[in-house]
């Protein structure tokens, strides 16, 4: 299916957002929102509150968590600051409730096997994404941008158009798929085409209202 958006080709780059479209983090990602919280005496947010919330990097999934709500006006800077330590080290642990989407490991091999170079371009702080693909499974990729590795994170296009520079490869001979309108905003700026996953975080709304090239149910369907 992918042929059909390269002219009857492939691309040379695929870049992939992480969260909500490689693996589902989100029940890790709340049981750490969930003892931040309660280190504060405070109500857990639990897993589909925090769905909604994650996309835009872990400082601002703390500021929502602490607002109890996506609009985060009035969060104190200080109160945030520590929130987001006490955050970063209870994520830190185990990551056993997170799980590969299906479809996600088939499409990796086959574009590999053609020679395709991946990267992973996620606002997830830079330090548990490597660690993370190892552990479930996922391969090695040639470039892994983090949501600090760069000073602006998606939906500022800075980590694509990085990964295209390093690749030598031309906009329009890359691809980026992700869940959310970050990722479509970001690969929009970058001129690079977007496929969109039906099943990720998208903070609530259908992804389709962002209008990707392409939406598919499952990343196989690209094979
Ligand atoms: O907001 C996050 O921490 C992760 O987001 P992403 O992997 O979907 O970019
Ligand atoms: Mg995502």
């Amino acid at each position: 299916m992918l042929a059909t958006l390269f002219g009857g080709g492939l691309p040379q780059l695929v870049m992939f957002d992480l969260d909500g479209t490689l693996i589902d983090s989100v029940p890790d990602l709340a049981a750490a929102v969930d003892q931040m919280l309660a280190m504060r005496g405070r109500p857990p947010a639990g897993v589909e509150r925090v769905r909604e919330w994650v996309g835009n990097g872990s400082p601002m999934l703390v500021r929502r968590a602490l607002a109890g709500s996506i609009e985060h006006e009035g969060v104190d800077d200080d109160e945030a600051a520590l929130a987001l330590q006490d955050f970063l080290r209870a994520y830190d642990g185990s990551h056993d409730a997170t799980t590969v989407y299906p479809g996600v490991s088939e499409l990796l091999q086959w574009l590999r096997s053609r020679s395709v170079r991946l990267a992973v371009i996620t606002n997830k702080p830079e330090r548990f994404v490597a660690p993370l693909l190892e552990e479930k499974g996922l391969g090695s990729f040639d470039w892994i941008i983090g949501g600090d590795t760069l000073p602006v994170k998606k939906p500022d296009p800075a980590g694509l158009i990085r990964v295209m520079q390093e690749a030598g490869v031309a906009p329009q001979h890359s691809l980026f798929v992700g869940d959310s309108r970050n990722d479509v905003q970001a690969a929009r700026a970058a001129g690079v085409k977007v496929v969109a996953v039906s099943y990720g975080y998208n903070h609530g709304r259908p992804i389709e209202e962002e209008q990707p090239d392409l939406l598919v149910d499952s990343l196989d369907a690209l094979i």
